[in-house]
């Protein structure tokens, strides 16, 4: 028997790609100590994004590092089928792969739940939303990108609030995490939208005081969500 449908609750998520690359565990440690939900880790290719940062080797050596921390890695690769058993046994927790990377969305997330991690699909801009309603069955998580993958500090796109309010109205217990240009200035908008998965990266990393940021972050979702 499938386990009874819960509500969404609120769950922050730092993204350390702007954070001192040579030190990420610090920044990993210091993300949890000041009350990050999860750690949304951003893998790269150089293919399916114009940019490379890191892969399984590295999410292996940072799991001993902060062993209570829930991994979600953002897959911005071309063959996410190559990745999932590597990553799993690297600790990852959830792999959250582009629909526009896949021809077989059923398949690849099928695989990633056989290989034990929590399953993500995720939107870029262009991609109408309507593309990922046949797939939500089988995911826990749908990430509607807010920027264009590929770099972060870019400036929010609102115009994909509609998306997300789409989303929440058809599956009203599904995780719906927004991801790109996130922060103080913009949470209202994704709070209001339905999303209740929060990446936030330049906003919380470069902050004087992370913990301020992510408690104000949650703060906003919850007062929708209640
Ligand atoms: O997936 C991403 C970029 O492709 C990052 O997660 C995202 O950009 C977070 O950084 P910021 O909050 O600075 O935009
Ligand atoms: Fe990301």
């Amino acid at each position: 028997m499938a386990a009874p449908a819960q509500k969404p609750t609120c769950k922050i998520g730092p993204s350390i790609l702007n954070a001192d690359l040579s030190n990420l565990q610090e920044s990993c440690i210091k993300m949890m100590d000041s009350g990050a939900d999860y750690l949304h880790l951003d893998v790269m290719d150089g293919h399916f994004v114009p940019n490379l940062t890191f892969g399984h080797p590295f999410v292996k050596c940072l799991r001993p590092k902060v062993p209570e921390a829930f991994f979600d890695m953002h897959m911005m690769v071309s063959d996410p089928e190559k990745w999932v058993e590597p990553m799993a046994d690297a600790g990852a927790n959830q792999y959250t792969f582009h629909i526009e990377a896949t021809e077989n969305a059923k398949a690849l997330a099928r695989q990633i739940r056989e290989a034990g991690m929590k399953v993500g699909i995720g939107i870029k801009p262009g991609t109408p939303v309507d593309v990922v309603v046949p797939y939500a069955d089988e995911a826990d998580m749908i990430l509607v990108m807010t920027v264009e993958p590929g770099f972060g500090g870019q400036k929010f796109m609102g115009d994909m609030m509609s998306k997300v309010k789409f989303l929440r109205e058809k599956f009203p217990d599904m995780d719906i995490e927004v991801d790109g240009g996130i922060g103080p200035n913009t949470i209202d908008a994704c709070a209001e939208a339905g999303a209740n998965m929060i990446v936030s990266g330049s906003a919380v990393v470069n902050a004087e005081n992370p913990e301020a940021v992510i408690s104000l972050l949650r703060g906003r979702v919850q007062n929708v969500l209640q």
